[in-house]
């Protein structure tokens, strides 16, 4: 080849190569410009012509500031000269820019690079569906999915927020904590679309019932949070807090069924009931405790006197992690016995000999325990005590012991009643263990696996405060239990009211129709024994019968030599 030849094969082969080069930048998935300097165009591949509306041979005039003015950088617009100048100026200082820039609807993520000493690339990647994306993540990780409101992750950065901003500026701030009454009882009863249902239209009508700067957010469950920013409180958080309650009087359509809710709203003021975020939530928590406490459907403001109850309450919380190890909990036993007197049973009942206290009824710290996952330990503790003692007892007499819901939702509590029944030798035929229907309300299915699964072992399943919930009757249709109980709120209003006497007769009648024997708790008066036994009502306990007291009390019917029980109880500990 000559020289000549190989040079214009050279240049042919130039020529190739940058027309194969154009052509790979015209087919890019993304818009590639490249300009001079000044701003004119050397090459703009097809995305950035489509992007930026401009002709396959674009006009004369046009220039990069142009073009971008297009897109939705304000400075970019208002003058787009002066923006392109400082472009530059960054280019030769950094030899690269990068930013988004929206352009229409869509969002792009450029990256300007200076080439030699004359030109400017710009590649301007279309990153519209990552952007939404990110923003779908960044709402699913500050919102509830299910109501759309802000979660308590996000909340709790905006009060901090406007906690802050009310503190520099000696502004107040009114927080409200929103719990839905009864919302457990729809979601068991109706199933959880139902529920959802109830949340999401809640939800909507409390967005549209809010003030404009006014914040609502879900903290879970049933539990909403609400935040007036207005100076005028109480009175702008007691109003929003009408308006919530008028906002949810209008029942819930689903599937055809009308589902009623109420709500109960405690309510804290900044800056008088608490400086930061954790006390004010607490203080509104201990108002919605109250409000919930004298009737639910209530609104209350936050009062110090609370305050005293949840300082008390953590104590007793922290006093009762050691009550079992320092020997401070009692059983209790009263009788149990037939219409005609004669005692079959004690139920053991729980107290707590309090250092400072004093005798502490379970009333006041059965729930704390509950609370806190310490009745685990002290459930175990009681039934351990319990079949310990009455094995000592030369009458093989009936043992009943109350089950907490907790308890039973534990996955061991077969295996541990089980094997307290071996430890101890107590035979199960004299263990009787009573539930509510609390236990079987939450998990029907799961609540009645254990249940049969302790039937199994042979003991026997009191359904106690028999009456008192609404679905009792659907209980007994599932699973068969040894003893009903029917709670004592019935029998103390007893030939005082007819309705109560019907009441109590239809359950006795249920019960032998069913074939259960019927225990009437809190029986007081020999009124009330001559009512049940007309009645041909099996059992009794109460009063009447005997209180409950130490064991030691009982010593001469359970026929054991009346030592005190503080030694019994060490014993069972120790195994
Ligand atoms: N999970 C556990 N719960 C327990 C345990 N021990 C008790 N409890 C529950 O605490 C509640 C209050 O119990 P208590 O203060 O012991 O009250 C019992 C009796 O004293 C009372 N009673 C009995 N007869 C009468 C009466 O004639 N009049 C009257 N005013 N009160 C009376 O009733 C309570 C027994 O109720 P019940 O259990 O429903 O049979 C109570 O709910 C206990 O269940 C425990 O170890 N674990």
């Amino acid at each position: 080849m000559t020289a000549s030849r190989k040079t214009k094969f050279e240049i042919a082969n130039g020529r190739d190569r940058l027309a194969a080069l154009e052509l790979t930048i015209e087919s890019l998935p993304l818009a590639v410009g490249l300009f001079w300097l000044d701003g004119r165009p050397v090459l703009l591949n097809r995305h950035f012509r489509e992007l930026y509306d401009v002709g396959e041979r674009w006009e004369a005039d046009i220039t990069f500031a142009k073009l971008i003015a297009n897109g939705a950088f304000s400075d970019w617009k208002s003058d787009p000269a002066a923006f392109f100048e400082r472009l530059v100026e960054t280019l030769k200082r950094d030899g690269e820019f990068k930013a988004r820039n929206e352009v229409g609807n869509r969002m792009l993520a450029v990256h300007d690079r200076l080439l030699g000493d004359d030109l400017i690339l710009t590649m301007q990647k279309d990153i519209t569906e990552q952007v939404h994306a990110e923003a779908r993540i960044t709402f699913l990780a500050n919102h509830d999915t299910l109501t759309e409101l802000p979660n308590r992750a996000s909340l709790n950065a905006m009060l901090d927020n406007r906690i802050e901003n009310a503190r520099a500026c000696h502004a107040k701030l009114g927080l409200l904590l929103v719990d839905v009454d009864r919302f457990k009882d729809i979601n068991d009863v109706f199933g959880h679309a139902a529920g959802d249902a109830v949340l999401s239209e809640i939800s909507r009508r409390f967005l549209a019932c809010r003030g404009e700067d006014d914040i609502a957010a879900r903290l879970g469950g049933d539990e909403f949070c609400f935040l007036s920013p207005s100076d005028n409180q109480p009175e702008a958080a007691e109003m929003l807090a009408h308006r919530l309650l008028e906002a949810a009087r209008e029942p819930v359509l689903f599937e055809g069924r009308q589902l009623k809710v109420g709500l109960s709203i405690g309510i804290s003021i900044f800056p008088q009931n608490g400086m930061d975020r954790g006390a004010l939530l607490a203080a509104a928590d201990a108002a919605l405790y109250r409000a919930k406490a004298e009737g639910r459907g209530m609104v209350r403001m936050f009062e110090p006197e609370m305050d005293e109850r949840i300082h008390d309450q953590r104590m007793l919380q922290h006093d009762l992690q050691r009550a079992i190890d320092c020997d401070e909990l009692e059983l209790y036993y009263q009788p149990q016995a037939r219409i005609t007197g004669e005692i079959y049973g004690f139920e053991a009942l729980i107290r707590w000999r309090h250092p400072t206290r004093g005798l502490l009824s379970p009333n006041v710290f059965i729930p704390i325990a509950e609370e806190c996952g310490l009745i685990l330990e002290i459930g175990e503790w009681v039934l351990r005590t319990a079949c310990r003692n009455a094995v000592t007892w030369a009458a093989p007499l009936q043992i009943s012991v109350n089950l907490s819901p907790v308890q039973f939702r534990h996955d061991d509590l077969s295996t541990t009643v089980l094997q307290i029944l071996m430890e101890t030798g107590l035979s199960p035929e004299r263990l009787e263990l009573e539930i509510t229907e609390n236990v079987l309300v939450k998990d029907f299915a799961r609540a009645l696996q254990t249940l049969r699964s302790l039937k199994k072992l042979g003991v026997h399943i009191a359904m106690d405060d028999f009456g008192t919930g609404y679905s009792s009757l659907s209980y007994l249709q599932s699973f068969p239990f040894d003893t009903l109980k029917i709670d004592r709120s019935f029998i103390s209003r007893l030939n005082t009211d007819h309705l109560t006497d019907a009441i109590v007769r239809a359950v006795i009648g249920l019960g032998r129709g069913l074939d259960v024997p019927i225990v009437a708790e809190g029986v007081e008066t020999e009124e009330q024994r001559a009512f049940l036994a007309g009645e041909h009502c099996q059992n009794i306990q109460g009063f009447l019968i005997g209180r409950p007291q130490e064991i030691g009390d009982y010593a001469d019917i359970v026929g054991i030599e009346c030592k005190p029980q503080r030694s019994l109880r060490r014993s069972a500990k120790t195994g």
